[in-house]
């Protein structure tokens, strides 16, 4: 299997440095290309066997699985560029959300996915989601779930649902670490705690919840009720946060969800703009 990455910020870049690690792939097996060349020549540096295209086309060329890893608006300008060398055997991987499988299927002869990845994969944890068009096959699907299996847990999601998933798979990590940031800033200040221990002690306590939440058969509600004996300290502070964050999680939901129609908006324009003389696939 040649795996290529057209963008090597940071998702495209942690996607390697993640596959790589795992013993997924080895450097060997992969391309990659980036706008800006001297990324994709610092990862090729790194990983000795890395081949570092010359351009998008080429790393198509040399790949049997291509992970488009920039971002939504910069989706078509990408296509247009590959599209002469795409054969109908490759499959390609869209790793943002708004990018929707019908922009895909229609600007490209070839098999296509969604894969929202997260950056837990780092560490080879968290879920990545999986959204497969038309034309991946039973064994197509396999395959791209276990080259991703390595570095995290698949899940297969509907393409409708894109937004909610990925804003627990995907914006989670950065969402938990706000909440973290602020505990730990008015611990330090308040208190004296030492940043660094409140840090420790701040992730060594969201590994456990977690494994909670995973292998231990707890649901968030009865964690709640497990630590939070009646008339403890536990049971105050909870009340306290229910009052103070009434509401907020909707209108968290509401901002991800606006946002991502915006770029849906401009990709349908985008797609349906340069489409107009093109053949459909
Ligand atoms: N960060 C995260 O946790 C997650 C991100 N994603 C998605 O991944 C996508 C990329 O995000 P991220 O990696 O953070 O963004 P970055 O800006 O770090 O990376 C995007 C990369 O794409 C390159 N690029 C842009 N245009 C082209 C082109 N025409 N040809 C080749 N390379 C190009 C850029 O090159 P240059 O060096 O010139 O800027 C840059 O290195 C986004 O759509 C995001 O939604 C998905 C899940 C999680
Ligand atoms: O495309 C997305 O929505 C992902 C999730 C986190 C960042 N980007």
């Amino acid at each position: 299997m040649k795996v290529g990455f057209i963008g090597t910020g940071s998702m495209g870049s942690l996607l390697i440095y993640a596959l790589i690690q795992s013993g997924a792939l080895e450097p060997r097996q992969i391309a990659a290309s980036n706008r800006t060349p001297s990324k994709v020549s610092q990862l090729s540096l790194r990983y000795p066997g890395l081949h570092e295209s010359q351009s998008n086309r080429e790393t198509v060329i040399r790949s049997n699985i291509i992970f488009l890893c920039v971002k939504p608006l910069e989706f078509r300008h990408v296509i247009d560029d590959i599209l002469p060398v795409v054969n109908s055997n490759h499959i390609i991987v869209s790793i943002t959300s708004p990018v929707q499988l019908r922009h895909l299927e229609s600007s490209l002869p070839c098999k296509v996915s969604k894969v929202i990845p997260s950056v837990t994969h780092q560490v080879g944890s968290g879920a990545s989601l999986f959204i497969h068009g038309e034309r991946m096959t039973a064994e197509d699907r396999s395959l791209l779930e276990g080259l991703m299996s390595h570095i995290g847990k698949p899940y297969q999601v509907d393409e409708a649902c894109t937004r909610i998933t990925s804003d627990f798979s995907s914006c989670g990590p950065a969402f938990i670490s706000f909440f973290l940031e602020q505990w730990i800033e008015s611990a330090v200040r308040l208190t004296g705690i030492k940043r660094a221990d409140a840090c420790a002690l701040a992730g060594e306590m969201l590994l456990g919840t977690g494994k909670l939440l995973t292998e231990g058969g707890y649901t968030p509600q009865e964690l709640q009720a497990r630590v939070a004996v009646p008339g403890g300290i536990t049971a105050q502070a909870l009340a306290l946060l229910r009052n103070n964050l009434d509401g907020v999680f909707d209108s968290l939901i509401h901002t991800t969800h606006e946002k991502y129609d915006e770029d849906l908006v401009k990709l349908d324009e985008v797609f349906r703009a340069s489409e107009i003389n093109r053949q459909q696939y």
